[in-house]
């Protein structure tokens, strides 16, 4: 982040703005950044009209915040100031903004200059031009791929492997939705947490195995953890099939990053080795928690796969989108019309299922037939205690906030509710649980990493985890760190080195760092070593890598992290800090994130206004994908 980007920095006014840029700028709606970059490709595609260089910084302010479309019709109800983090306070406008009249200025934008070269416009819609040809690569690249369906599976042989590998009719879901993906060349595999995705795509994997033994498969996902989440996954799923399968799946399936997948290029942050010219070598490509897949790495992924590999994108569509822009699994999975089925979809399907199949049937299109690969698996196969945190992940998705309520406020082992008004700081009787917590997870990983144990050090780290929506306030990141930081060296008086790490320091990695092979969002902890030094372990599934201090790159200390970061892993136990109701950040995706984040038990700390709020408020990401999709 440039220096100017930083809230609260002082050169977050641009100086040399005049006009509707200043104006916006100075009202909070415009970065500093976001007026320099329209300036800049205003000179360059000499345009003044002031009008057009608004909306264009107002697209590259869209981005920022991870939508990818700017719609001038709604754009002075939907947006708003800047206020990533609470207690910035956004300047308040002194008096209305001028936002230009919807009509006259989409007519200003469509006669500009821009339009076709940076900018691209449909409607009263923009895009830089740049998210506009990813998206359109998406959309194309997945109607080719559903055009037509792969005949390389025998259907009675197919028939047969789902009737051994789901013999119980309680997984029929799991059974119609791995014939989908054996019988599409692209398809989802949606659901929440502990649905079963993985076990079914592992069944899958051995299903086409049977037939193809010499077909060459990917397992991917965007972080680290998340890949070695999945590796995990698929390894313990297969342990009770059937021998002859296990043996299908038991060489050479390891779970990669996305990036590492495509090929990392030190030279270029969005360009990867594998693309078009030189695709990936596989024949079916896995990558889980899609939701954290961005519109970019999309593109890259689906332009280097071969026309005949088989995709299969896994992941929960309720989730938080990606960090950067896009929405791409939300946009792929269309509510109103699962289980809509052409009718020749619905025939293949029939012909290797046991079940009689109900489908609605849709007519013939491209777009049907991508629809035709997408499944969604509903029920919560995992989670213990009676499945309160599967019922209050449920009222969240659904926007039930009344439900959400009555499950926080019932007697419960696996959820609770610790309620703190927005405005009033935490007494001893709200930090007390938190901090028995946070207590219960230190003692462990102090205990073990003093002894030297990675594995059991890494194990307590997972025991309980603070999130935070926000990274600065009163319910915010640093905060929280500071105050759990508190906690734990009243137990523990550690004196640190002359570097400040002593044993028993969590730590989160901050950049992707390719060489050591550590990635943004890993975790580890600071252990001692046989010769009374100290080391760092990080967590890879069952393997913690072992990190010398010296070769760390950027790292602090993890005591709290933003719902943003713990997706694509889960902890044992979860304490959320909502938001305030009145920040942008208190939405349903977020609430859901964290609360699914949980394996055991969940701990929800805030005002039951916060709640209500984020339950009801749903993250509007503005994207095209969707309506390229739809239809
Ligand atoms: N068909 C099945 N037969 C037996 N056990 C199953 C089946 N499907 C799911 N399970 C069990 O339910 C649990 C959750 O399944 P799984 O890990 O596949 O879900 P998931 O949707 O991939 O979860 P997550 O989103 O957390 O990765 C696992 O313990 C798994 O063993």
């Amino acid at each position: 982040m440039n220096p100017q980007d930083e809230p609260g920095h002082p050169h977050r006014i641009a100086v040399k703005a005049s006009g509707l840029l200043a104006e916006f700028n100075r009202a909070g709606f415009l970065t500093a950044a976001d007026v320099h970059v329209a300036t800049r490709v205003g000179v360059l595609g000499k345009e003044v009209d002031e009008a057009v260089l608004l909306a264009l910084a107002l697209t590259v302010r869209s981005v920022r915040h991870g939508s990818v479309v700017l719609d001038l019709a709604t754009a002075a109800e939907t947006i708003s100031p800047d206020d990533e983090d609470e207690g910035e306070e956004a300047p308040e406008p002194a008096q209305p903004l001028n936002w230009p009249e919807p009509g006259e200025w989409a007519r200003r934008c469509a006669a500009s200059a821009l339009i076709g070269g940076p900018l691209r416009m449909t409607g009263s819609q923009l895009w830089l031009a740049r998210y506009w040809e990813q998206e359109q690569t998406v959309a194309a690249e997945l109607l080719l791929r559903a055009a037509e369906r792969p005949d390389d599976l025998d259907e009675n042989v197919l028939r047969a492997g789902l009737q051994r590998l789901f013999p119980e009719t309680q997984y029929a879901d799991q059974q119609l939705a791995a014939a989908v993906c054996a019988l599409s060349r692209v398809s989802v595999l949606a659901g929440g947490p502990g649905t079963g995705k993985t076990t079914t795509v592992s069944r899958l994997l051995a299903l086409v195995r049977e037939q193809h033994p010499e077909y060459r498969i990917a397992l991917a996902a965007p972080t680290g953890k998340a890949a070695a989440r999945l590796h995990e996954a698929v390894r313990s799923s297969t342990a009770d099939l059937p021998l002859e399968d296990q043996a299908r799946l038991n060489e050479e399936l390891t779970a990669t990053t996305m990036h590492r997948l495509l090929g990392w290029r030190p030279d270029a942050r969005s360009r990867f080795h594998h693309d078009k010219h030189n695709r990936l070598p596989f024949e079916v490509v896995i990558v889980d928690e899609s939701s954290m897949v961005s519109l970019t790495l999309m593109a890259r992924l689906l332009e280097a796969l071969r026309p005949g590999t088989r995709l299969i994108l896994i992941g929960d569509p309720d989730q938080l989108a990606s960090v950067e822009a896009g929405a791409v699994l939300g946009d792929l999975v269309d509510r109103a019309r699962l289980n809509h089925r052409t009718e020749d979809f619905a025939a293949v399907l029939q012909r290797v299922l046991p079940q009689s199949l109900t489908s609605n049937t849709q007519p013939d299109s491209p777009t049907a037939r991508f629809r035709n690969g997408v499944s969604t698996l509903l029920a919560t196969r995992r989670f213990a205690a009676g499945g309160d945190i599967a019922a209050l992940a449920a009222a969240i998705r659904d926007g039930e906030a009344d439900r959400a309520v009555d499950v926080l406020y019932s007697a419960s082992d696996a959820v609770d509710f610790v309620e703190l008004a927005d405005d009033t700081r935490p007494g001893p009787e709200q930090l007390e649980p938190i901090r028995a917590e946070v207590r219960a997870g230190a003692a462990q990983v102090m205990a073990a990493a003093a002894a030297g144990d990675g594995v059991a050090a890494l194990a307590g780290l997972e025991q309980h985890r603070l999130l935070c929506t926000h990274r600065r306030g009163p319910r915010g990141v640093q905060l929280w760190s500071d105050l759990a930081a508190g906690w734990i060296f009243e137990d523990h008086p550690v004196v640190p080195r002359s570097d400040g790490r002593y044993a028993g320091e969590p730590l989160l990695v901050t950049t992707n760092d390719y060489e050591s092979g550590l990635y943004n969002g890993d975790t580890g902890v600071v252990v001692s070593t046989q010769d009374g030094s100290l080391t760092a372990v990080f967590g890879r599934g069952g393997d913690p890598i072992p990190v010398p201090l010296a070769r760390l790159g950027a790292v602090r200390p993890l005591y709290a992290m933003t719902v943003h970061r713990s997706q694509g892993s889960q902890f044992d136990r979860v304490s959320v800090l909502l938001p305030a109701a009145a920040s942008s950040l208190c939405t349903r995706e977020t609430l859901y994130t964290a609360v699914t984040r949980a394996r055991q038990h969940v701990r929800v700390v805030g005002s039951v206004e916060a709640l209500r709020t984020a339950i009801l408020r749903p993250a509007a990401r503005a994207t095209g994908l969707r309506q390229r999709l739809s239809g």
